[in-house]
């Protein structure tokens, strides 16, 4: 496909499983239809790649001779989840040379190298501009809303017969290059969007959560961490104590699965996943990724009678979710959260559209200008939500025709 066209995709919420889905064990992911990952691809003139990430202030042009140099590595378009060390050296050397050194630069800058050298090595001419409404490094899947995101464009632009399968195998990889040895569960949920029990190598199960709406309440603790620490971290205490983790990982697989039952009868126990939520939390705090911001969450939830509290993602900061299981003490909540802890509260629907596309013959000039619009803006500017939402988000009153 020619350019100019968007991809987008959603960002997720783990509900019982992160790490232990590292290990193959299952884990509950939900997509966030609201908070999205938007990636705009345009044309340009000069025989270069340009990367325009301003959420991270990432701005980088590389010449086409310089990507050229470097070989593609010998997946190419013939899907190889091994990352090919060879070809990640030289990428590796090209963003020193390109004095990229914030390790968030520099992953995104990698992922995105990465792929490129796999589905369109002989591209250029061209701009990508990611910009995100969902908070980044906090638990959320950014990281594979950009993974996905930008495989689906890169397959679009190497005119691939794209379904979601490749899109998520792609995106795999690009998670992979964000941090090292991921599960897949964010990248599979963030392609196909909805609910599912993922368990590593076997096929994801789709929970049907609509008849039974979980009230959850995200808060996001702005205590920044990154993914690949926090997952080498607990490989390492693994490594140590093999015997003493492995059980606290079949803990929590017990814990998916269990929930993953409860949750799809027509009247679920929401005691039970409240005692389940309040389990999983523990476990991770055995595994050392909560963090002192997490247990005042939890200790607050608690103490004003909401429900049970656990970390989402990572960990270390990030986000919590909160299960809401009596709503009297809320605004409470919400505002102490806020006015006194100056965290975010984050209300959202769980579930809805995965990856989306809007293909270049669906592009009018009017529409061209406005996109043109918006994304220059952002270049200087941190866009607000409620603008991008405005224009971008798929949906009802969607101004875009996203498919
Ligand atoms: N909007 C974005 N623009 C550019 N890079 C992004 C964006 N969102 C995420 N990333 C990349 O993903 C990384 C965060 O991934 P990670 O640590 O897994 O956190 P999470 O997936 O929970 O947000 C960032 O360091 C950055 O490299
Ligand atoms: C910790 C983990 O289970 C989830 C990581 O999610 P996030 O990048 O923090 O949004 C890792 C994974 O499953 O790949
Ligand atoms: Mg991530």
């Amino acid at each position: 496909m020619q350019p100019p066209f968007l991809t987008s995709a959603p960002a997720k919420v783990i509900l019982f499983g992160e790490h232990s889905a590292v290990y193959g064990k299952h884990a509950i992911a939900a997509s966030i239809h609201s908070l999205r990952t938007y990636l705009y691809v345009t044309p340009t003139a000069d025989n270069a790649i340009t990367l325009n990430f301003p959420d991270i202030k990432l701005y980088y042009t590389w010449e086409s001779n310089s990507l050229s140099k470097i070989p593609s590595p010998s997946a190419s378009i013939e899907i190889n989840d091994t990352i090919d060390q060879q070809v990640a050296e030289q990428i590796q050397n090209l963003i020193k040379e390109s004095n990229i050194v914030d390790p968030l630069h520099a992953n995104a800058a990698f992922c995105f190298l990465y792929l490129y050298k796999c589905l369109i090595p002989n591209t250029s001419s061209l701009k990508f501009t990611m910009v995100s409404t969902s908070p980044i490094g906090a638990g959320l899947g950014s990281s594979a809303a950009v993974s996905v995101a930008l495989s689906y464009a890169m397959l679009q632009l190497a005119n691939q017969q794209t379904n979601k399968d490749l899109i998520n195998k792609w995106a795999f990889v690009g998670e992979k290059c964000i941090h090292g040895n991921p599960s897949g569960v964010d990248n599979l949920v963030s392609t196909h969007g909805g609910a599912i029990l993922y368990k590593k190598g076997t096929e994801a199960k789709l929970l049907d959560l609509s008849n039974n709406p979980l009230e959850i309440l995200l808060t996001y603790t702005k205590v920044p961490r990154s993914t690949k620490t926090l997952v080498s971290n607990v490989r390492q205490l693994y490594e140590i104590y093999p015997d003493i983790i492995t059980p606290v990982l079949d803990s929590m697989d017990s814990i998916a699965c269990k929930a993953s039952h409860i949750l799809t009868q027509n009247e679920p126990d929401f005691q039970s996943i409240a005692s389940l939520v309040d389990i999983n939390q523990g476990l991770l705090q055995s595994l050392g990724v909560s963090h002192e911001t997490i247990a005042k969450i939890c200790l607050l939830s608690e103490q004003l009678h909401i429900g049970p509290t656990k970390l989402t993602g990572a960990g270390g900061g990030g986000c919590t979710l909160t299960l809401i299981q009596d709503s009297t003490n809320v605004q409470k909540f919400k505002e102490t959260l806020t006015d006194t802890y100056g965290f975010d509260t984050i209300e959202t629907q769980l579930g809805g559209d995965g990856c989306l596309l809007v293909p270049n013959d669906d592009l009018n000039g009017d529409v061209i200008k406005q996109l043109d619009k918006l994304f220059e803006e952002s270049e200087s500017n941190k866009v607000n939500k409620d603008i991008i939402d405005s224009l971008l988000l798929p949906g009802p009153n969607q101004k875009l025709p996203w498919k």
